[in-house]
């Protein structure tokens, strides 16, 4: 499968006070279109900064992000807003929903300002069928449980077939039933529909329900496993000590 996402020797230091603090150094990573891939790492690791790099919701210090074969470097804002937009779908832990808005109206949201509602009206119904969402859309978010609102993060993410779904700690806000759900929908869309997911984790359970999972340390990528491998287990308490 040709690669969708890449970074290619990211760094990032943020600065605290006088300290520095080395977030990311010289991460490489492909994705391959289709894959699974879960990212673990000890709390300050930088996992989240590595999320906010591929999404374009940050940029680097040093290297590059590469996506869906467009080099990223040196974009302007607005044309990193439109690529954001169009290829990449966000799942966050909290949900990140509007309170005042239907489920409905947060899903078509960005839709709506990127100038695609009425396609993406005509993809809802099959959409929120498949998420267990339809009966549901009318309802803010304070009238639903916290798996129907993951649901509905999930649906606004996939709306407009992104080239790749960035997950942060998905299921981190869920009960395990719930979560195991949301685990399920990745994985079957990426059977079934070739979704690309990477997610953040800190959950053994939840990492084991990728294909891979890199893990970083200290702001670099120290290894990785295919999940089907036998010592997946051990290498996420060698790496992460849980
Ligand atoms: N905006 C920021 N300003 C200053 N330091 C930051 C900022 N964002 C992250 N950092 C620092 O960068 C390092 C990596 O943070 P990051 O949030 O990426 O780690 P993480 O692995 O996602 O952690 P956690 O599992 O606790 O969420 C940490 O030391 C953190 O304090």
């Amino acid at each position: 499968m040709p690669v969708v996402l890449q970074a290619h020797n990211l760094s990032k230091t943020f600065v605290l006070g006088t300290e520095k603090v080395h977030a990311l150094r010289q991460v490489s990573l492909d994705i391959q279109q289709g894959s699974f891939v879960a990212v673990m790492g000890p709390s300050g690791s930088g996992k989240s900064t590595l999320l906010n790099l591929l999404g374009l919701l940050d940029l680097p210090d040093q290297g590059e992000v590469t996506l869906a074969a467009t080099p990223t470097r040196g974009l302007k804002d607005d044309a990193l807003t439109l690529l954001r937009r169009e290829k990449i779908g966000f799942i966050f832990q909290t949900f990140e929903l509007i309170p005042t808005l239907s489920a409905e109206e947060n899903i078509l949201l960005t839709s709506e300002l990127a100038g695609q509602l009425k396609q993406a009206k005509s993809r809802l119904p099959a959409l929120a069928d498949r998420l267990g969402l339809t009966g549901r859309l009318k309802n803010r978010p304070s009238e639903l449980s916290g798996g129907q609102r993951q649901r509905v993060a999930i649906a606004r993410a996939l709306i407009n077939h992104p080239s790749v779904i960035l997950a942060d700690e998905p299921t981190g806000n869920l009960d395990s039933k719930n979560g195991r759900e949301v685990l399920e929908i990745f994985q079957q869309g990426v059977r079934e529909e070739g979704w690309t997911v990477v997610m953040v984790t800190h959950d053994p359970a939840a990492a084991l329900c990728a294909e891979k999972i890199i893990f970083l340390r200290d702001g670099e990528v120290v290894g990785e496993t295919e999940t089907h491998s036998l010592d997946a287990r051990s290498k996420i308490e060698e790496f992460v000590g849980v």
